[in-house]
């Protein structure tokens, strides 16, 4: 049943400044302004992309909350903030929000650097509450700050860190307001004995029988010290002011509100999908029909995915996790193959990891997909767990380098310097999705310990493919182009900017050796000394931020003594700043790693060295950026 026709009339949205404005409407008018702001949510998305499913179904919270509360000094915090659009337009960015994930526009986030109304940032799950508590407690110590109110979805509730708040907020039993977004749905359907739990409270709801729970269910909420309300009809938007008129009259201690929505809520097109229209390109409203980008190659995603499946089919030990991101992994295809050898842990990625640790111990070869900046998450666990112990998990790091319009919070700058730093783990990055085959191929067969392989997000360019992937020798890059004056030594797909600086530099009687690395760690030592000693310069590259690749053919470099001149030394990294979102190409255009930054700080560093005098270096030893600034727009 659709909640709204779509109209482009929008005569009480268009009256809406603030969140103030809200408080002098009616509650008739409450219910038009819905409407109108789901239509809005529904026209801005299809024309940008993005978050669709999420936002849909939090029309009817988003109004009640600002109506009834006294936002910014209240403070409404969204947990993940993707599904945050309709907030953004209700709090003065309806227009900024034309640009949405563009280059200066928008953030598809929540983000205080953009309005007052986001009082804490978010992209990664389940921090929503933990920060909530802080502005609670920050309050109650003196700060001018109001009621709290956290909105967390059932799937970011699945997430360790949700409970750790959860525990400490009831123990501390201040006043704050968590309102669990329930909409039976993580990116894709969730999982978990939680979710059977809160599908267990939520059945009157669902079934139309009425806003209670279950006789003899009382939710885990209660027993950690919350007032559990609900649940009620998230969608039921007289009945959602009358419940947060009252809970703000009378609630004495943390509460927590359970609301039942439908993800892709008033849009048939998103209630009909399977993944509910979670992320999309954009699409003609009507028929909800997305633009397809244009492919070259197949996405790194799926060739991983693919060549998982072949190992798998050869060597029956081989089982995969992800941490809730079944699709984005490529995961789901290897379900395909084998459900019984497929975890979905839900957004649980210390667990994830920690969970294939006990596999690999138990004489399994787990493969753990999970992106690189979720990846983060777990760091302790790839530590003390993974690597402390010599465990041999294998770990496909998705979405390396910078991804585009998710921006900072989703790029994956820092897996190579926070892996290759551990003793014992094997790190590589493939240059193309070839390399990618032959890079499963090699962390099946490796039972020598912790084994990483990294690929950023999207599609390759289109090379031929191998028909089954070959191990690689450990350790050792390849020289793809030979020269004499300058080489380049890449770690990861930064190999074609790389190609592509090589010919404009050979146009101009420079000759370019260009390597690929394979591996930062365990370094190919042979192959950099043989560099070194047979260049006038070395140039390093990653998709990652500085400490990383660059950083240990230096520490190797000056452990050999090699650091005397005769050879100059670069490396070229991701900034020493965070990058808002854009295309990856101008992101990259950010972070200065196209070939035409590498071809113009090649020039620079040999006419330094032809100079033969110390300049003061026109950056911070990085490939050109501005230091300084934590975040850098995109150029
Ligand atoms: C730590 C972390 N892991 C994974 C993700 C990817 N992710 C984004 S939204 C989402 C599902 C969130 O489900 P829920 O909280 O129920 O919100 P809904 O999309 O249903 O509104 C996931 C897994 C993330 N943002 N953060
Ligand atoms: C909100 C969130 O964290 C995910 O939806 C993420 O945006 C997915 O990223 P990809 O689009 O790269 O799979
Ligand atoms: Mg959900």
């Amino acid at each position: 049943m659709s909640l709204v026709s779509l109209s482009s009339q929008t005569p009480l949205l268009d009256a809406i400044q603030e969140p103030s404005d809200l408080r002098g409407l009616s509650d008739t008018d409450l219910l038009g302004l819905a409407g109108e702001l789901r239509s809005e949510t529904i026209d801005v998305v299809s024309q940008t992309g993005g978050h669709l499913g999420s936002s849909l179904g939090v029309i009817e919270l988003t109004v009640a909350i600002h109506a009834v509360f006294d936002t910014p000094r209240d403070k409404l915090i969204w947990d993940v903030g993707h599904q945050c659009y309709p907030h953004k337009l209700l709090t003065g960015r309806r227009e900024a929000m034309r640009t949405l994930r563009k280059k200066g526009g928008a953030s598809g986030f929540t983000r205080r650097a953009e309005s007052a109304h986001d009082p804490f940032g978010a992209a990664h799950s389940s921090t929503s509450i933990s920060a909530g508590l802080g502005f609670a407690v920050a309050r109650d110590l003196g700060a001018d700050i109001g009621d709290v109110i956290c909105v967390i979805g059932d799937g970011a509730l699945s997430a360790g860190m949700a409970f750790e708040a959860i525990n400490n907020a009831g123990a501390l039993g201040r006043r704050i307001f968590v309102i669990l977004n329930d909409n039976a749905m993580s990116i894709s359907p969730p999982t978990g004995a939680l979710s059977t739990h809160l599908d267990r409270l939520a059945a009157p709801v669902r079934a139309g029988s009425g806003d209670a729970a279950p006789a003899g269910v009382t939710s885990l909420f209660e027993q950690m010290g919350f007032a559990y309300h609900g649940p009620v009809d998230g969608h039921d938007l007289t009945g959602l002011l009358d419940t947060l008129r009252h809970l703000r009259q009378t609630a004495d201690g943390p509460v927590l509100l359970h609301a039942i929505t439908r993800k892709g809520a008033g849009y048939v097109h998103a209630e009909r999908a399977a993944d509910k229209l979670h992320g999309v390109s954009p699409f003609d409203v009507a028929t909800g029909t997305q633009a397809k980008a244009r492919a070259v190659g197949p996405s790194f995603t799926k060739v991983f995915a693919t060549a998982l499946v072949a190992e798998a089919e050869q060597d029956p030990r081989i089982v995969a996790i992800t941490a809730a991101m079944a699709g984005g992994t490529g995961i789901d295809i290897f379900a395909r193959s084998f459900p019984d050898r497929t975890f979905d842990v839900g957004i649980a990625e210390q667990h994830a990891v920690t969970f294939a640790a006990g596999l690999a111990a138990g004489g399994l070869r787990p493969f753990c997909a999970i992106y690189s900046t979720f990846l983060q998450r777990a760091y302790d666990q790839i530590v003390h767990d993974v690597a402390l112990q010599g465990l041999p998990v294998r770990f496909a790091i998705d979405r390396a380098g910078l991804v585009g319009a998710d921006g900072p919070t989703h790029a994956g700058s820092f897996d190579i310097g926070y892996l290759a730093n551990l003793p014992g783990f094997t790190v590589m990055a493939a240059s193309d999705e070839a390399e990618l085959v032959h890079m499963v191929a090699t962390a099946a067969a490796h039972d020598a310990g912790p084994i990483a392989f990294r690929y950023p997000r999207g599609e390759g360019s289109g090379i031929d493919m191998p028909v089954r992937g070959t191990v690689l020798p450990i350790g050792r890059g390849r020289v793809i182009e030979t020269g004499s004056t300058v080489a380049l030594l890449s770690f990861g797909t930064r190999l074609g900017q790389c190609l592509a600086a090589r010919q404009a530099l050979e146009a101009q009687g420079i000759s370019v050796t260009v390597a690929d690395a394979r591996f930062a760690k365990p370094l190919d030592k042979a192959l950099i000394e043989d560099l070194v000693s047979r260049h006038k310069l070395l140039v390093t590259l990653e998709e990652g931020a500085t400490g990383g690749f660059g950083a240990l053919v230096l520490h190797h470099l000056a452990a050999r003594g090699m650091l005397d001149g005769r050879c100059g030394l670069r490396t070229m990294t991701l900034p020493d700043s965070f990058i808002s979102h854009a295309s990856p190409d101008e992101m990259y255009a950010a972070a200065r790693l196209n070939a035409e930054h590498i071809e113009r700080l090649v020039l620079g560093a040999l006419a330094h060295s032809r100079r033969r005098h110390a300049l003061p270096l026109p950056y911070d030893g990085t490939n050109g950026t501005v230091n300084g600034s934590r975040t850098i727009a995109a150029e």
